[in-house]
């Protein structure tokens, strides 16, 4: 059974105490802190905890070699970024000591997806985007579970991430489909009690795994 991940989007913490919130957010029972790379911006933090999402094409290779010195155990790079060189990704992600990830946009299909999984050094990790990538507090796309639902159907034992309009009220329908690994920015950074979002978000992962 894949273990339930919650991540909090450190895209919705306060940018100026950034140390001190991802360390609430361990405190609040974080498993992994997601950190965003895009256009022009480049955030991360040395901890064993964060996972890295990029989407910026030109210079995913570049940023492989820091973020993993600087402590990320896990990279994320998109689909669409990355057509000509992802081989060539992968195998630097594991040779920094990261666990590589694939993300797609809600536009992409998810068979883009699959060539990443079935090579011989795949990825380990499947980011279904459920909004468009950009910013926090965006609105959830239910129409994307069908995405979830197919690669878990096709890989039972893949980390399968949802990003994008996640909290309270839209937990169930991703934990449903098959997602274990839920990124959420506003619901927990929002929340007067983070901990208890990450607990309920938690405990709807595992519930879906007992009855599915
Ligand atoms: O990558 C992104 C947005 O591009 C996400 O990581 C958001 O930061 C998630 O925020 P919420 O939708 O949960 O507020």
């Amino acid at each position: 059974m894949v273990k339930p991940k919650i991540a909090p989007s450190m895209l919705s913490s306060d940018f100026a105490n950034l140390a001190s919130e991802a360390e609430r957010m361990l405190r609040c029972g974080a498993d992994w802190l997601h950190m965003d790379i895009m256009d022009g911006y480049v955030g991360y933090s040395g901890s064993r905890h964060i996972w890295i999402a990029t989407s910026w094409s030109q210079i995913l290779l570049i940023t492989v070699e820091p973020l993993g010195k600087a402590g990320a155990s896990g990279f994320t790079f998109h689909v669409e970024a990355s057509k000509d060189n992802w081989k060539e990704l992968v195998q630097l992600i594991k040779s920094k000591g990261m666990t590589p990830g694939v993300s797609l946009k809600p536009g992409t299909p998810i068979e883009d997806v699959y060539p990443l999984l079935e090579d011989e050094n795949p990825v380990e990790l499947v980011l279904v985007m459920t909004v468009e990538p950009g910013f926090g507090g965006q609105k959830f796309m239910p129409e994307m579970m069908d995405k979830v639902r197919t690669l878990r159907k096709k890989y039972p034992s893949l980390d399968i991430e949802v990003d994008g309009g996640l909290g309270p009220s839209t937990i169930d329908m991703a934990a449903s489909a098959g997602a274990n690994c839920i990124v959420a920015g506003s619901s927990v950074f929002g929340a007067s009690d983070p901990a208890q979002v990450i607990t309920l978000l938690r405990k709807s992962v595992e519930d879906s795994q007992k009855t599915n």
